[in-house]
């Protein structure tokens, strides 16, 4: 479906639904300007901008009806978003409005804009590649600042100049290789074969340490507090979401069912979980909470396991060995029962501890990932950047006329991943993901 209708001239309200000050039905395609024409009515010389003009006037529908008054952008293409031409009209941002204007340019012809499609089509034109596509979309979904600075180094093309130092890395030892194939006995020289090599898989592997951390810091984390009953588990979600969201009594088993909320903790998205208290029950709700205890810990990207340090240590009946864990000492401000310098102290009561215990999370969740540099932010991509690893790892062991054949897979994965050379399913998927007006 990626490429089909290509030739169609495409419409779609490009702002979010609901009131708003301004709203805009944007147009492309090779009849953007004609539709333009017909919905939107001048009324003096237009004004030059950089790529095109813009113009005040009214919005009117097929019958001569004024629907409202607004200003039409217009970029010839290729000099605009999506590199066809480009007809904005902007409009008083109330739904009744835009949709009569989105149905005035539909009746010109134009047909509804499928979702992500202006961006695909920037894309299919060569104006961003699949990475910078991606960024927009992670952009246009940022709920912090990090996502936000991460999306907007994507979109400047960081990521694949990052991913194009690797390949140029690659290519220098692949043609080496191939320069010499005929006269094996001389062998290719360190400089082409072990040294950009060793460069390239290490810049990939800095470049994959970053996977988790983009990924995180786009989609958000959830983070599962656990522990036996009465640990302080729905103290310590209060507490670091700065209000009292969670019920908190001295009664053990109040949490019986699990409670979510939203915080944003080192610039990170985070769903904080609370879950009911880990113990042997005869009650037949406590016990299904349990169970959904462990099941939520189990899926949760970093686990907080809680033990009241003002109580005798008593083991958590839970097996945490494949998840992330931040082991806490609640409690910290009552005189303490036992201690472990594997644990955090923290006091959901004083705050002490606190600081500390976030900036663990921040370590566990971002790691020590440059921040300036531009992280792979998708799976799709850090599936592409193992897979061009791995090739480059293999070529390092193997003999030239072997290595050869890994080297050109590693770069296939590599133009992959900034989407030069990628599957049709592949881009379709990434847009899919996309907005309609995007
Ligand atoms: N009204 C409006 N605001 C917007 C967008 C838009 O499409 N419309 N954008 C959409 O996401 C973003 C801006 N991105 C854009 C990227 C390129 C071009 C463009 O026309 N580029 C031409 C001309 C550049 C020039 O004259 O220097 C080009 O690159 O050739 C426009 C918007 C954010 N704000
Ligand atoms: N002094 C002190 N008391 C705390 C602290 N955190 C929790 N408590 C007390 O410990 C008791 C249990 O706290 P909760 O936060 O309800 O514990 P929970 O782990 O959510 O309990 P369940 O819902 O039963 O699993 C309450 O009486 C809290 O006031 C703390 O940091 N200091
Ligand atoms: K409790």
């Amino acid at each position: 479906m990626t490429r089909s209708g290509l030739q169609d001239t495409i419409a779609a309200i490009a702002t979010a639904p609901g009131s708003a000050g301004v709203g805009i039905v944007r147009v492309s395609g090779p009849h953007a300007l004609s539709v333009a024409d017909r919905v939107f009515r001048g009324r003096r010389a237009p004004s030059r901008t950089p790529g095109g003009r813009f113009l005040f006037g009214h919005l009117l529908d097929a019958s001569g009806e004024v629907l409202d008054e607004g200003l039409c952008l217009i970029f010839k293409g290729p000099r605009s978003y999506t590199g066809e031409d480009v007809a904005e009209l902007q409009t008083h941002g109330s739904p009744a409005v835009l949709a009569r204007v989105l149905q005035a340019t539909l009746d010109c012809g134009a047909r509804p804009a499928r979702p992500g499609e202006f961006t695909l089509r920037a894309y299919l034109s060569g104006r961003l590649d699949l990475a910078q596509a991606e960024a927009v979309l992670n952009l246009i979904e940022a709920q912090t600042d990090t996502a936000r600075r991460q999306a907007t180094l994507g979109l400047s093309g960081a990521l694949g100049e990052r991913v194009d130092g690797v390949a140029r890395g690659v290519t220098r030892t692949l043609a080496a290789i191939q320069a010499l194939l005929d006269y094996p006995e001389e062998g290719v020289p360190d400089e082409d074969r072990t040294l950009p090599l060793a460069q390239a898989e290490s810049d990939l592997r800095d470049l994959l340490a970053s996977a988790r951390a983009g990924q995180v810091a786009t989609r958000g984390a959830r983070l599962a507090l656990i522990g036996r009953p009465n640990a302080g588990k729905s103290s310590l979600l209060n507490a670091l979401l700065g209000y009292e969201r969670s019920i908190v009594t001295s009664i053990a088993g109040t949490t019986r069912d699990y409670l979510e909320a939203a915080v944003e903790l080192a610039g990170v998205p985070v769903t904080l979980v609370d879950t009911a208290g880990i113990r042997e029950t005869g009650d037949a709700i406590e016990a299904a909470g349990v169970r959904q205890a462990l099941s939520l810990a189990g899926a949760a990207d970093l686990v907080l396991a809680l033990e009241d340090g003002s109580a005798p240590r008593e083991a958590l009946p839970a097996d945490l060995s494949g998840a992330r864990v931040i082991r806490v000492r609640t409690k910290a401000d009552l005189p303490g029962a036992w201690s472990d310098p594997a644990a955090l102290d923290v006091s959901a009561v004083t705050g002490s501890g606190l600081p500390a215990l976030r900036g663990a999370i921040q370590v566990a969740l971002l790691g020590d990932t440059a921040r300036g540099e531009a992280w792979l932010t998708t799976e799709r991509q850090a599936d592409a950047a193992r897979r061009a690893l791995a090739h480059i790892q293999a070529a390092r062991t193997l003999p030239d006329d072997l290595a050869g054949y890994e080297l050109e897979e590693a770069l296939r994965a590599l133009a992959e991943l900034t989407g030069r050379d990628v599957q049709e399913d592949v881009v379709d998927a990434v847009f899919r993901n996309f907005c309609v007006g995007k």
